[in-house]
């Protein structure tokens, strides 16, 4: 079967073809309506905790590009918010658009974001993350909107172009990736990519970050095909909105 992608042959409408949990009852991302989440006050603030010492390697993975961390110790985890236990950073990530009217995998009352980080952590109540990744309560994912501000500073140097192109990005530190208020909807939910595994409470923040566009220019520049391969921008890197099938979404502010 050949790979799944985001074209017209391979994208979200035939990711259920082989994957048929595409259609099941707790997928990602949704389109979030804030008038219809129900503040909890029992929602604790996120306590996320980053050492830019366990940054490892950046990776064109021809999807997007991740950043991985070492996760053998807590020195990146997120505690507290909707999650009880420490879960540990793996990864973060980015989906985006080709213009920047669209990008972002969560919508806010229907409005796209030119594009979402996610920021991949794991239960460590689990012995690793692909076992935790099989479970409900396996994985917690951080996400957050981008906007473009038109002169501001670059997000961070990020132009890997090829895919299974790797390369050392040593002392990142991904709080800087962070906005300043920690606001946040959460909801039950999966992956937004194949396997689409059901096992990710999403944490969404309210406020984005911003990034030039020149970062956005990075980003489009960024290749879905491989070395020597006809070349394929990568672009439009995100799953629509899912159905909520009756889930809820619990807001940490009123
Ligand atoms: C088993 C398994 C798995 C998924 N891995 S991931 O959680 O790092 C991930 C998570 C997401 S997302 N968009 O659901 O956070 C996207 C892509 C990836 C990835 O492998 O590259
Ligand atoms: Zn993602």
């Amino acid at each position: 079967s050949h790979a799944w992608g985001y074209a017209a042959n391979n994208g979200p409408d035939k990711w259920c073809d082989n994957f048929p949990i595409a259609n099941g009852p707790r997928q990602s991302p949704i389109d979030i309506l804030p008038g219809a989440a129900s503040y909890d006050s029992g929602l604790k603030p996120l306590n996320l905790k980053y050492d830019p010492a366990t940054c490892l390697d950046i990776l064109n993975n021809g999807h997007s590009f991740q950043v991985s961390f070492s996760d053998d110790n807590d020195s990146s985890s997120l505690k507290d918010g909707p999650i009880s236990g420490t879960y540990r950073l793996k990864q973060f990530h980015f989906h985006w658009g080709a213009s920047d009217d669209k990008g972002s995998e969560h919508t806010v009352a229907g409005t796209k974001y030119p594009a979402e980080l996610h920021l991949v952590h794991w239960n460590t109540k689990y012995a690793s993350f692909g076992e935790a990744a099989s479970q409900p309560d396996g994985l917690a994912v951080v996400g957050v909107f981008l906007k473009v501000n038109l002169n501001q500073q670059q997000v961070a140097h990020f132009s890997y172009h090829f895919q299974g192109k790797q390369t050392t990005f040593p002392n990142f530190d991904p709080a800087t990736l962070l906005p300043g208020c920690l606001d946040y909807w959460t909801y039950d939910g999966s992956l937004t990519t194949p396997p689409l595994l059901e096992s990710v409470t999403w944490i969404v923040c309210k406020e984005p970050i911003s990034v030039s566009s020149d970062q956005m220019g990075k980003f489009r520049s960024l290749l879905f095909s491989a070395e020597g391969e006809s070349e394929c921008c990568m672009m439009d890197n995100y799953r629509p909105p899912q159905p909520l099938k009756g889930r809820a979404v619990r807001a940490s502010f009123q």
